[in-house]
């Protein structure tokens, strides 16, 4: 009942709010004033870690564009690649990502209040001044940063995705205000499993224990006793995302939490454009390679699920599960696996065979070969065709490149290359099953407005519509390649199919001039060959001239 008369204030408070985006934003205001996701945020102040990255990004976009009247988003960024803080958003809210939210509300970045913060510093190096704001205004967080390296060194995993989490998680506990705080873990923090369930499972060490020991070994040690210490999770990613998640689930008493796990996050479905993608995390930079012509074979189970989730149906569900955290109060931490496996699933084959047959349609520009895909788990028969059609093109484009006075470059190229795949494989030759019981059930608790403006229903999706899409992203996004190029694209392949049909028919025949000079079986053959079309020749003219 509370419930219930809380969002009629909400509902009817934002009718009041001032807003700095009215003209623009009308239509999107009106639509607002029916959604209570959209409603509850207006007016509120959150905060976002990992603001800066793939998610971080599409997730403070729909925000400020669904709920143009958001009192503040603080965001913790810090200083990178010689670029401040400031130079980083500033560089960040003039992004293409943000071209939709621009264009509804032209001075949404006032609304953005970055605070300089790194994660793996004690009390997250957040000034003294910054930390008192936070305490005081903070009404939600959305807890995104992480390393997401697979191979990251385990020292700085636990730094950043474990003790940065506790003391954020720390942070959190002062907050005054605090409603909801929403922690991004993945569905692979548990993939030491094969049926996974919407709970936290116990951890494989005592967190504080392993924090300590870490803290005084030496780096070389630790490197050296990563595997024995992760045992069966595949990376230090994974495992310290299970370690964070039952450190998160250790503060439930304290204040309101849901954790969202989601599966392997692809480009996404609708907003803020179909395909918008700017990093080349999971399939995104091995579907580039693909199109490049460059990756010609890949070792996964073309049976297995391919368990991809667009990115903005996991903001969307973040954004829900967000405002379910805080109205609805659940009395148990809410754990949402964020899958399509269990409700859609598509298989890696069926991957493999979308993405060739759109580069074939969109080439990208200037590809090295003609896309082609062999996908296969047996490790010999992806190794046979690592040395065919990977390995022996790059010494011979290398020695080309040696040829005509460059610097030869491919086979390190196809190093990199092997090394990921050899990192994402164990990802790509298994299936997991994820329960995605709370995933429904938020979505049975949504209005219709809210079920279309913050949609996270995968059985609408469309794979093959979404591949196409993903893959013209990459291409439009990430390779910042014109459509216009298109025509010029495909004339290039029509090129390098020439040069391989010449290629292979000069390799045939020089291997058959080999062999016919060593076997007299062979000459025998190739003379009844040659034979038998002269025969045939002759006959084709004969019958020509009797006929005229
Ligand atoms: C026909 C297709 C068939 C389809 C099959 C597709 C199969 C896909 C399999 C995907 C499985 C993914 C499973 C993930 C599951 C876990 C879920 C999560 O939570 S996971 C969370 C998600 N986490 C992950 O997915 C992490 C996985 N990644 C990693 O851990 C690391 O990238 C690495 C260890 C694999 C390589 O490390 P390293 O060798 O050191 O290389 P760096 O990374 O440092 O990159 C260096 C530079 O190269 C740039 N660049 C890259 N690719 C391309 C490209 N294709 N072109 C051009 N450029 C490219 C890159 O931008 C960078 O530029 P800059 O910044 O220097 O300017
Ligand atoms: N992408 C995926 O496929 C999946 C991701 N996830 C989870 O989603 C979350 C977001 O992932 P994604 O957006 O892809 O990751 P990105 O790598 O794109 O972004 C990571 C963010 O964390 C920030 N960060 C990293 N180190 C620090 C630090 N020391 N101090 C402060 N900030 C830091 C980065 O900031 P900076 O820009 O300064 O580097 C960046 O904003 C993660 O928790 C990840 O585990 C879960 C499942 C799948």
């Amino acid at each position: 009942m509370q419930v219930v008369n809380n969002h009629k204030r909400l509902d009817s408070s934002i009718l009041d709010h001032s807003t700095s985006c009215r003209k623009a934003g009308g239509q999107r205001e009106r639509e607002s004033t029916m959604s209570s996701i959209a409603a509850y945020y207006n007016g509120k102040t959150v905060l976002i870690t990992g603001a800066t990255g793939f998610m971080g990004k599409v997730l403070m976009e729909k925000l400020l564009r669904a709920s143009p009247n958001v009192e503040a988003v603080y965001i913790l960024v810090r200083p990178k690649a010689g670029q401040s803080m400031q130079e980083r958003v500033a560089n960040m809210v003039k992004s293409k990502v943000f071209d939709r939210v621009r264009e509804d509300c032209p001075n949404f970045q006032e609304k953005i209040k970055p605070i300089n913060a790194e994660l793996t510093q004690p009390n997250l190096a957040i000034s003294a001044k910054d930390s008192q704001e936070l305490l005081s205004r903070v009404n939600v967080v959305f807890h995104c940063a992480a390393t997401v390296r697979f191979d990251e060194p385990l020292k700085h995993a636990l730094l950043l995705n474990v003790m940065g989490t506790q003391q954020l998680l720390l942070l959190a506990r002062q907050m005054q205000k605090l409603e909801a705080f929403i922690h991004i873990s993945t569905a692979y923090a548990n993939c030491n499993r094969r049926n996974i369930d919407e709970v936290i499972y116990p951890p494989p060490v005592e967190t504080k224990k392993l924090c300590d020991l870490v803290e005084w070994l030496d780096e070389s040690i630790i490197q050296e006793i990563t595997p024995k210490l992760i045992g069966d999770w595949p990376n230090t990613y994974t495992y310290t995302k299970a370690l964070a998640e039952y450190l998160v689930q250790q503060e439930k008493e304290h204040f309101n939490i849901a954790i969202i796990r989601p599966s392997i996050v692809g480009a996404s479905w609708h907003e803020p454009f179909p395909g918008w993608i700017d990093n080349f995390n999971g399939p995104s930079g091995i579907i580039i390679a693909a199109g490049k012509g460059i990756l010609q074979t890949v070792k996964v189970n073309n049976d297995a699920v391919a368990d991809l989730i667009p990115v903005d149906v996991v903001i969307n569900l973040i954004l829900a599960a967000g405002w379910h955290t805080a109205v609805h109060r659940p009395k148990t931490m809410m754990v949402y696996n964020c899958t399509t496996g269990g409700i859609n699933p598509f298989c890696w084959g069926d991957i493999g065979y979308y993405v060739i047959s759109t580069f074939k349609r969109n080439p990208l520009e200037q590809a090295f070969r003609i896309p082609r895909a062999q996908t296969t788990s047996n490790h010999l028969i992806n190794q046979y065709w690592i040395a065919v059609s990977h390995k022996a093109p790059a010494m011979l484009y290398d020695f080309y490149l040696r040829l005509t006075g460059r610097k030869p470059r491919m086979m390190k190229i196809f190093n990199r290359l092997h090394k990921s795949m050899m990192l994402l494989e164990y990802f790509t030759c298994q299936s997991w099953e994820w329960s995605s019981e709370n995933m429904n059930m938020l979505m049975a608790q949504l209005s219709p407005e809210d079920r279309r403006l913050f949609n996270f229903d995968v059985r609408q999706l469309h794979w093959s519509e979404y591949i196409e899409n993903y893959c013209i992203g990459a291409k439009k996004y990430l390779l910042n390649e014109d459509m216009s190029g298109i025509p010029a694209a495909k004339q290039h392949l029509r090129k390098l199919r020439n040069i391989q049909y010449a290629f292979n028919t000069t390799l045939l025949v020089i291997i058959w001039r080999i062999f016919i000079a060593r076997s007299q079986m062979a000459r025998n053959i190739w003379y009844f060959v040659v034979s038998l079309c002269y025969k045939f020749l002759s006959y084709f003219r004969a019958s020509s001239t009797i006929r005229h």
